[in-house]
Formats: C-alpha cells, structure tokens, sequence
C-alpha cells in the first residue's frame, strides 16, 4: 500500500498494511527482521542500498514509522526507546529559557522529566489544571510548547483540543498532544489542530506488553529536520527487533482498542453503580463532566480501556483491592491485552509532591484500572466480588 493511497482506506485496513511493503525479491507478506547494525557501502559513501548504520535509519523503524502516520493521519512519524524519551527529544528541540504550558495531570515520568530535567536545562513548565481557561493567561514571550495529555493519567480529564490550538496558535506556540490513553484508533490530536501527537507504543499501540517505545506524529517538514536531527544525534533510538514486535501488535489496535472499550464501560458502569466507590472517572460514561469533548474527539464517544476510581475507605481500602483482584494485575503500565491495577499515589505518581498529586485530582484512595480484552463479565466479577471483599473486612 503506497502513502498516496492511506486516504482511501479505514484505520483497520491501514494498521494492517500501511508500512508493510511485501519483500520484492521473496514475496513475504511479513517484513523481515534487519538486525544488522550496519549496511555495506561499494565505494566510498556509496552504500548498497538505503541505509548505512542503524541508529540512523533501519527498515523495521522506516516501517513502523510509516504505519503510525498513516494511523495518526500525519505526513511523518518518528520512533524513539521509550515514551519518555519522545517527552524528552521534544523538550531538547527547545532552546534554553524556553518556557511551556502543560496540564497538571500528566505521567508521573512526564512530571519529573519536566520538573527535575527539563528546569535543570533551562526550560521551565507552567502546570495549570484548566488549560482551556488559562493558556492565553499563562502565555510568555519564551512560551514554545502547551503541552496536553487527554485524557488525563489517570484522572482521565479532558481536554478541548481545538479550543486550546486555536490560542496557542494565534501566539506561534506549538501544541502537543500525548495521546497514550485512547491511541490513533479512537482519536487523532491532529485533526483537532494539535501539532505533534505523542504516544508511549509500550502501551496500547504496541498492546502486548513486551515492547518499550515511544512516537512522534507531526506534519511539519521544520520538525522532521529539527527533531530527525535529534533522533539520530541522541540515539534514543527503538531496536529493529522491537519495530518489529510493535508493527506486529500495532495491525490489531482497532480490535483491541473497541473490546477494551467496551470492557472498560462496562467496569466503569459496575463501579459507579457500587455504594463502595466514592467516584468514577471514566470518558465514556455520560456522567463524566467533559462528556461533551470526549463525544467531539473520540471515535463513536468511545471511552477506552482506562478508567480511575476512588474506593471508600481510604488508602487501605484502595491496597487491600489491588491485593484482592484475581484477574487484574497489580502492576505499573497499561493499554496491554491483560488487564491491570495500580495505585498512581504510591506508584506512577509518588513522584510527585502530594499537595500537588491532589490538586490535580490524585488521592491516595484513587485507583487506576487498564480493562484489557478478556471478557468484560469476568472483569466486572474481578472488580466486584473484590470490592465486597474489601468491605468485609473494613465492617
Ligand atoms: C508507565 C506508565 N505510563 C507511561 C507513559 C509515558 C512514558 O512512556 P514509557 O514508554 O513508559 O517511557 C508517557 N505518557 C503517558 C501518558 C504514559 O502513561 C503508567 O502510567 O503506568
């Protein structure tokens, strides 16, 4: 499938065959691995084919940087090691005494590559827990970035996208959107006027637990220069291997995305309707406050796997669930096939200072739950007969 076709073809057709070029010479329908570090040249910078040394281009990378563009709806993709490190060459594009506007609620890593890296390097971050009212207020002459993660990790916040895109731009200020939590099947940050969009693959892109990547999505041909420039320079680069591994979860997402979807609705719908939770945060709920973006932004009003709660009883409560469930995990990440459980309080989040974990809605009674693709019965019956044992032994 060449690029110049990716607009004629739904997202289930383009995660499967976009970047998936079959191998010309054995016809191979699946990609084939190139774990060589290094490529032959015939003469002096004259290499064999399109490559010369792997931290700079490899096929797998090409592939599934390809893939992700053509799901993003963007003209470039760029792959690194880790979400993190996404985060990370993004903040290293600017120049010192840059100065960026972010939401509160983001990543605990976000929130200390921002707080404990990024400051030590001279560029400083403005958090703010409604950006849709503050930006414009919270603007500098140095402002380069408005950061956005929606929904929010893990108070599933959201966030008007457009409405945040439309004042950041009138000030030449790019918006960037980690879009981890629903992925490139229920929303695309740059259709709603987001300038890059950003993904930990690790978790649903790649799906499956086994991978640690991270991607940029973007259209500008000055950010391909500036941030290509950086992804060779620093070399955070993903393994062939893992490219690979990645581009192979990455042509089921539109499956995985809609059962977690659904899984996740029905969870939320138990949750709230049980005299032990004191609160639900979940986007595909009509209750949810922002209701009304999630129905603008995601695919069908679709909710995603993710969803946070707080448990009446406090942060013993909220231990002795995460010890209670049999089919959740206790453990950090998410958007895997499995489902998972964690406290972001005392683990994604412990980084951060409580007064501000709690401003930006992160209790210690707060639990976060990644629905994964078994069947959604048997996960509310997890949660259920968790929640009832939790409370037998507080009575
Ligand atoms: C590991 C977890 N988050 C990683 C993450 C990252 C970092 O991705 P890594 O691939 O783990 O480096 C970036 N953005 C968001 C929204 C994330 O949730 C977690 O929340 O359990």
């Amino acid at each position: 499938m060449q690029p110049s076709e990716h607009g004629q073809h739904g997202f289930g057709t383009l995660a499967v065959h976009a970047g998936s070029p079959h191998d010309p010479t054995t016809g191979a329908v699946i990609e084939p691995i190139s774990l060589s570090t290094t490529y032959a040249q015939t003469a002096v910078g004259q290499p064999v084919g399109a490559y010369e040394y792997t931290r700079s281009s490899n096929p797998n990378r090409d592939n599934f940087e390809n893939c992700i563009a053509a799901l993003e709806k963007a003209k470039y993709a760029l792959a690194f090691s880790s979400g993190s490190a996404t985060t990370a060459i993004i903040l290293q594009s600017l120049a010192t005494g840059s100065h960026v506007v972010s939401v509160s609620d983001v990543y605990g890593g976000t929130h200390r590559y921002f707080t404990k890296v990024a400051k030590a390097h001279g560029v400083h971050v403005t958090f703010t827990p409604s950006i849709e009212l503050d930006v414009e207020a919270l603007i500098k002459p140095e402002t380069k970035l408005v950061w956005i993660e929606t929904p929010s990790n893990p108070t599933l916040s959201l966030v008007d996208i457009s409405a945040v895109a439309a004042v950041a731009h009138k000030h030449g200020i790019l918006v960037v959107v980690d879009n981890t939590f629903m992925s490139p099947y229920i929303q695309n940050p740059l259709e709603h006027g987001a300038d890059i969009v950003v993904h930990s693959v690790t978790k649903y892109i790649n799906g499956h637990s086994d991978v640690l990547m991270g991607v940029a999505a973007f259209n500008s041909d000055d950010l391909k220069e500036r941030l290509g420039f950086l992804q060779n320079a620093i070399g955070a680069v993903p393994g062939a291997f893992d490219c690979w591994l990645a581009h192979r979860g990455v042509k089921t997402l539109h499956l995985r995305a809609r059962e977690a979807s659904r899984n996740g609705k029905m969870v939320a719908e138990a949750l709230a309707a049980s005299p032990y939770v004191r609160a639900v945060n979940y986007p595909g709920l009509d209750s949810h406050p922002q209701r009304k973006i999630a129905l603008k932004q995601h695919r069908d009003g679709l909710g995603g796997g993710m969803l946070s709660f707080r448990i009446q009883g406090g942060k013993s409560a909220a231990e002795r669930f995460c010890a209670a469930t049999k089919i959740f995990t206790l453990a950090e990440s998410l958007g895997g096939v499995e489902s998972l459980v964690e406290l972001p309080a005392s683990m994604t989040h412990m980084g951060i200072p409580k007064e501000q974990r709690e401003a930006a809605g992160v209790f210690d009674d707060l639990v976060r739950i990644s629905c994964g693709v078994e069947e959604g019965v048997d996960l509310v019956k997890d949660v259920m007969a968790a929640l009832e044992k939790v409370a037998g032994e507080t009575n």
